[in-house]
């Protein structure tokens, strides 16, 4: 695809984010990878005020081109394109019922069998590391190794897949299953889940779910 439609499709997200309800103020970024690095989102800017020319690329040194400041968290978007090969797009955000089950510094369990989304049993929580630092990113690097998703302690979460589109389904999946989490745990510790067994089975259908014969 064009940079151009790819910055469109990359503003387009962020104000879906919005509208969904997985963001707040500047919070957040969104990525695509594109030629040998990535097209990011600029660090501070509101989503509404975005256009096209805001858009950063970033070669696969991690160079900005001339005269943009890319998201402060471009380490984590670069280390994510190298950890999961089919990835290209990761979506960022500070979606409250992730941030709070992160604060608690736990992983969401499989409490729903759309748990698999993400590639697994469980939704990892990253350890806490200062935004934008190498430390950050290599927590992020060891977490997203089996998983599509995953919570960042005291921050927020990460989603990639092969598209916006699914990476933003995703996050938004995941905003789901913390929100159900957290509305079991008060009453009951811990939270009954499904087993290892059935998510294996799940992730099985998955592989063909949703695909149709071609007409
Ligand atoms: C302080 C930042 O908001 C930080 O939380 C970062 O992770 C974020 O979400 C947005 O930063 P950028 O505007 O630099 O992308
Ligand atoms: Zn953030």
């Amino acid at each position: 695809m064009e940079r151009d439609s790819l910055a469109r499709e990359i503003i387009h997200t962020c104000l879906e984010m919005t509208r969904l309800g997985l963001n707040q103020g500047t919070a957040g970024n969104v990525s695509v990878r594109y030629h040998d690095g990535m097209l990011i989102t600029p660090t501070g800017i509101p989503y509404e005020n975005l256009t096209e020319s805001h858009i950063v690329y970033i070669d696969a040194d991690g160079k900005p081109e001339e005269g943009k400041v890319p998201s402060s968290e471009w380490r984590f978007h670069q280390i994510a394109y190298q950890t999961r090969p089919e990835a290209n797009a990761v979506v960022h955000n500070h979606a409250v019922h992730c941030t709070a089950v992160s604060i608690l510094n736990r992983p969401i369990p499989a409490i729903h069998y759309m748990i698999a989304a993400a590639g697994g049993s469980t939704i990892p929580c990253a350890p806490y590391a200062t935004f934008g630092t190498k430390k950050l990113s290599e927590h992020v690097a060891v977490a997203l190794k089996n998983r599509k998703a995953t919570l960042l302690q005291h921050h927020g979460m990460i989603a990639c897949e092969v598209n916006l589109q699914k990476a933003l389904w995703l996050a938004h999946e995941v905003e789901v299953l913390a929100e159900l989490y957290l509305s079991t745990l008060p009453i009951v510790d811990p939270v009954p889940v499904l087993s290892d067994e059935e998510i294996a089975i799940v992730l099985e259908k998955f592989k063909t779910y949703g695909l149709r014969v071609e007409e």
